[in-house]
């Protein structure tokens, strides 16, 4: 289905342009990976989160490798976010629509278009679904094969977040299994282990008035990436056979980037066309003619959970770009969930030269983002961060105040700093008292 016509930025440039045409056709015969219908009850789910009825929690690796489509890895992750889920619901008594940045995510944005080292110019790395890490030209250059093998590792990450959603892992009355490898030397996860005996006794005593446990055993999980490689995301775009509609079936929700979001560019106009629920990303430089622009290319019928503003200012610059944005978007009644990315405006490079995030900034500006809603009466929707179930010292700070000199220790991402388990989790337990704050402002921040 070739229904783009205008220009694409940031697609790589693939040598082989007999081989790209060979992988579409085979990626065209491959099964979609999600239903157009469990696109729709996301869209169902996030117009609740418009109606303030609801909290998004989106989250996961900043790129998806190959390598890490282990079960470990994945698990790691999808136990993340269960946990964080469990604390935003708990802590906040507010339901929680959970996606994972997950299944999908194996194309970079990039700022450049290729790197130098020691007098060499190569490609830059775009992700596993382009070219590979390595610094060599073999690795660098784009392969189109590579599409596939994201399709391959997508289908199997997914195939296991389903079965964790629904084959036991994800039952409540395993709150505490899901924090075993974890309690002992980490302060949010001590907190946690509280949490978790309250929930212990919440479900004890409304088992014993007569709820059904099946209730609890298992969760929604949907999933979603940056649709950024339309020669990826166009050959997994199938028409619904229900109704004639077009869905692109890579994933429940797909995002447009900061970097292609224009309004008169090919990935605005390849979200115009399908019905996902379409998320785009919103940088401290945007106006609010802009988004609304934008929703009213990407939202013309004004239909509810259709579009997410995910707002990525930066803790300096939330407090004073951010609203100017909702004001306006709110005004014109486009009904537009936000949410707040306190990632991509934050990173920073260490002394060293590492790309970093601050814990404090990342919290700073989910402060902002509430501080704002509160003060023009609107729903700050979720947040939307890059995370790791694993123990990684990529962003400083948190709980265990990971310091620039410990980054080195297990600095393992091939793009942007992730927080790990351990500063996911305080994350969950900050906005928890934030959201609580904002809907009674009597209870205090950090309770
Ligand atoms: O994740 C976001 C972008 O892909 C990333 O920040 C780009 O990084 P770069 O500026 O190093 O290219
Ligand atoms: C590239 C990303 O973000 P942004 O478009 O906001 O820079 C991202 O989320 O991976």
């Amino acid at each position: 289905m070739n229904f783009v016509s205008l220009p694409a930025l940031q697609q790589p440039q693939w040598p082989d342009r007999d081989r790209l045409d060979a992988v579409a056709r085979s990626l065209e015969a491959l099964p979609p990976l999600v239903l157009a219908a469990e696109c729709d009850q996301l869209k169902g789910r996030l117009a609740a989160v418009a109606r303030g009825e609801a909290f998004l929690l989106q989250g996961g690796d900043c790129a998806e490798t190959f390598a890490g489509s282990t079960a470990d890895s994945i698990r790691g992750k999808f136990q993340t976010l269960l946990q964080m889920a469990v604390v935003l619901t708990y802590a906040a008594s507010v339901p929680v629509v959970k996606i994972g940045r997950m299944a999908g995510q194996f194309g970079k944005p990039r700022s450049a278009a290729t790197e130098v080292r020691d007098g060499l110019e190569l490609p830059v790395y775009r992700g596993d679904a382009v070219n590979g890490i390595e610094f060599t030209r073999a690795d660098r250059t784009p392969d189109p094969g590579r599409l596939l093998e994201a399709y391959h590792c997508a289908s199997a990450t997914l195939n296991l977040c389903r079965s964790l959603a629904s084959g036991g892992f994800a039952d409540l009355r395993q709150v505490h299994a899901w924090n075993q490898d974890f309690v002992a030397g980490s302060p949010a996860g001590q907190r946690y282990e509280q949490l978790a005996d309250d929930i212990e006794r919440a479900i004890t005593f409304m088992h014993a008035c007569g709820a059904d446990p099946r209730e609890f055993r298992a969760v929604e999980f949907y999933s979603s990436h940056e649709a950024l490689l339309l020669d990826y995301e166009r050959p997994l775009t199938r028409v619904d056979s229900r109704n004639g509609h077009v869905y692109d079936l890579s994933a429940h929700l797909l995002w447009i980037g900061e970097r292609t979001r224009d309004p008169r560019g090919a990935h605005v106009e390849f979200a115009s066309r399908i019905r996902n629920p379409i998320a785009v990303k919103v940088g401290p430089n945007a106006t609010a003619q802009n988004v609304l622009e934008l929703a009213e290319i990407l939202d013309p019928d004004e239909e509810p959970g259709r579009l997410t503003v995910t707002t990525r200012m930066g803790a300096r610059r939330i407090r004073e770009a951010l609203p100017a944005l909702v004001e306006k978007v709110s005004a014109s009644r486009a009904p537009v969930v936000w949410v707040c990315d306190p990632m991509h405006g934050n990173t920073v490079e260490s002394a060293s030269g590492m790309k970093t995030r601050n814990f404090d900034d990342v919290l700073d500006e989910v402060a902002g983002f509430f501080e704002v809603h509160r003060a023009l009466g609107t729903h700050p929707g979720g947040i939307h961060i890059e995370f790791t179930g694993d123990d990684v010292t990529e962003c400083v700070g948190g709980g265990h105040r990971i310091a620039e000199s410990d980054l080195s220790y297990r600095y393992e991402t091939t793009c942007d700093p992730r927080l790990n388990r351990s500063q996911s989790l305080d994350l969950a337990f900050r906005v928890a008292g934030l959201y609580r704050h904002h809907l009674s402002p009597a209870l205090p921040i950090n309770g």
